[in-house]
């Protein structure tokens, strides 16, 4: 189906948003009023911008305020109106939208809104143009998609048709089904937004919070069902008012804003793509540094050995059993000095068709080589640039990552076994695998970034949650495999937390905490220091046994429990931008520890600024 995008959803000026539609692979855009009273260009110039960039101009708008007026103010409005459809000739633009009216001038008198929408459609349509009447939520008489309809079909003119906006509709909680009783042919355009379930002033929530499909609570599938079976024919067309994309990249935004059509079209079985492939666990994380030995030092603590080198560069990887960290020492260049977690690799049933998925969702591909010597991998780099790699493991029909590197003998010699990449048995108190890995997103990004993990990486979300920090309030969602074999946390901080305290983090699977963090202690490992205070609510939140307690607090294990399961966890400190966390899941616990992550955050702060 034809794609549009309302030029009120990107940032710049307008030639800035055209070419980011295009870039995109947008058909069309809805130019909004104030973006061309606003542009330098003529309406020619602008059309033939659009043109050279293979775009067309779906809509024109908005015309307001025109309806159920007295005969004065409706011959002003008819003037006014006329003036815009010369305009929208000269833009080549056919279809023009009329939202109800918000003005007190409008009475509650749907026979004179019929008359005097019916008398401008007549002068519409000698310019050749379309009028679109679209219900909004907060419009003073005319609020819902089956009043305008039914105020357009007693109009009864072959250029009046009505426009249905998903925002309005659900937000009002109007019931979609009945749509299906529009002809298809008199619903003249269609605009799809989503937004978070939120309880707040309407008209508020639009112009703010309005987000892409896929990004908030709305069902549009079903929506967009009922649309396509009304017969609809035209474009499906984003109409996403919001502050954090006004302020985003437009390219990326318009990306975004593609990829979540594609999944909507998808879910609604209006288009397909290629099958998703989830991921059936986490390969390998990669961390890069300008110096190796400050986290060599926590890794040994923690159990790990260095267990191969690549072949060429100067990356070493670091195991114990599952769990696979690659220290990469190459990247004096990369933007971050501070070690860093830049790439994640995804054990994939199929990684070819994974990256041919991820493609058709608009992911940036990398390239299968880093170098000509290099095996061939498949990958993308997320929304945060953290690169994605599609993993096959030492699978005998796939190339394997493991194949660049080259096992480095054991630092005890085992003379019976060989140096080897497997390692199936960890010790008691030993690392299992990757429980979860944690990245911080920026803050413009959150949505683009949760859209991409759902979409291209296959992952389910999990619920959005608040955290306090001292210093502001972090937002955290996770995104799953059904099966918890992946987990990658998301989360944006306070504006305050600049860059360089943007933590991220890998959490590790253990059996036996206590053991693990015994062992780390002893080993020279430091741990986050927990307050006195949090070992005392815990002994009032729970019944633990008071010797556990003592145990924890003595280490610094924090405890959490949920329906289904328990989660034992300690924080090691933060070096550069990373941290290790020891995890222990139990029974089927699915958090990650949430109610402890202010006293993380806590003792974060106060470990990096002494306070
Ligand atoms: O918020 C508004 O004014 C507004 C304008 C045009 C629309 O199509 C819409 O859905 C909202
Ligand atoms: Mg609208």
């Amino acid at each position: 189906m034809r794609t549009s995008i309302a030029t009120v959803s990107l940032s710049g000026t307008l030639t800035e948003k055209l070419t980011a539609a295009a870039g995109a692979g947008f058909d069309g855009v809805e130019i909004f009023e104030n973006d061309l009273l606003a542009s330098p260009l003529a309406p020619e110039d602008i059309r033939s911008r659009a043109e050279d960039l293979g775009l067309g101009i779906d809509l024109y708008q908005p015309l307001r305020d025109i309806e159920a007026v007295p005969a004065e103010q409706f011959g002003r409005n008819l003037r006014r109106a006329e003036h815009k459809f010369r305009l929208m000739r000269q833009l080549g633009a056919d279809t023009v939208l009329v939202c109800s009216s918000v003005s007190p001038l409008a009475v509650d008198d749907d026979a004179l809104a019929a008359e005097q929408l019916h008398r401008l459609a007549a002068v519409a349509e000698q310019y050749g143009i379309r009028i679109a009447y679209e219900a909004l939520a907060w419009g003073r008489h005319v609020h819902t998609y089956h009043h305008a309809w039914r105020i357009v079909e007693a109009a009864g003119h072959p250029a009046l048709g009505t426009c249905l906006d998903s925002f309005h509709i659900l937000a009002r909680g109007s019931d979609p089904r009945g749509i299906e009783a529009i002809p298809g042919d008199k619903i003249f355009f269609l605009q799809l937004a989503d937004a978070p379930l939120m309880a707040m002033d309407v008209l508020q929530w639009s112009r703010h919070h309005r987000c892409f499909p896929g990004q908030g609570g709305f069902d549009l599938t079903t929506f967009l069902g009922h649309v396509l079976r009304a017969g609809y024919p035209g474009p499906l067309s984003l109409e996403v008012f919001n502050d954090v994309f006004r302020e985003a990249e437009a390219a990326e935004t318009a990306i975004d804003a593609q990829r979540s059509l594609r999944m909507l079209q998808e879910s609604a079985g209006a288009a397909s793509l290629p099958a998703p492939v989830a991921p059936t666990g986490v390969a390998f994380a990669e961390l890069a540094t300008p110096d190796a030995e400050p986290v060599a030092a926590v890794l040994r603590a923690l159990g790990f050995d260095r267990r191969a080198a690549h072949r060429t560069k100067p990356v070493s990887l670091w195991q114990q059993a599952d769990a696979r960290l690659l220290v990469n020492t190459a990247g004096s260049a990369r933007r971050e000095q501070a070690l860093s977690l830049t790439a994640v690799g995804l054990e994939s049933p199929s990684p070819a068709e994974a990256a041919q998925r991820a493609e058709a969702l608009l992911a940036p591909v990398l390239p299968r080589r880093r170098a000509p010597e290099d095996a061939p991998l498949d990958a993308v780099a997320a929304p945060d640039g953290t690169e994605v790699f599609f993993c096959a493991t030492d699978r005998p029909e796939q190339p394997s990552w493991t194949d660049d590197f080259t096992p480095q003998p054991r630092p005890e010699p085992q003379p019976q076994s060989p140096p080897s990449l497997q390692d199936p048995h960890p010790a008691a108190g030993g690392v299992r695998g990757i429980d979860h890995v944690a990245l911080t997103q920026p803050w413009h990004q959150f949505d683009e970034a949760a859209l991409f993990h759902r979409s291209v990486l296959g992952l389910d979300p999990q619920e959005s949650i608040d955290v306090a920090d001292p210093y502001g309030l972090w937002r955290s969602r996770a995104f799953r495999t059904a099966d918890g074999s992946v987990r990658i946390a998301l989360a944006v901080g306070p504006a305050s937390a600049d860059d360089s305290v943007r933590s991220q983090h890998l959490a590790l699977a253990t059996d036996d905490i206590v053991t693990a963090a015994r062992r780390f202690l002893a080993a020279g490992g430091r741990l986050l220091p927990v307050p006195d205070n949090y070992y005392d609510d815990l002994a009032a939140r729970f019944d633990l046994p008071p010797g556990d307690i003592d145990t924890y607090r003595e280490l610094g294990i924090l405890y959490d429990r949920d329906t289904d399961g328990e989660f034992r966890h300690c924080w090691t400190e933060t070096i550069g931008r990373v941290f290790f966390e020891l995890v222990q899941r139990d029974g089927g616990y699915r958090g990650y520890g949430a109610p402890n992550a202010p006293v993380r955050l806590a003792a974060q702060h106060a470990a990096r600024h002494g306070r």
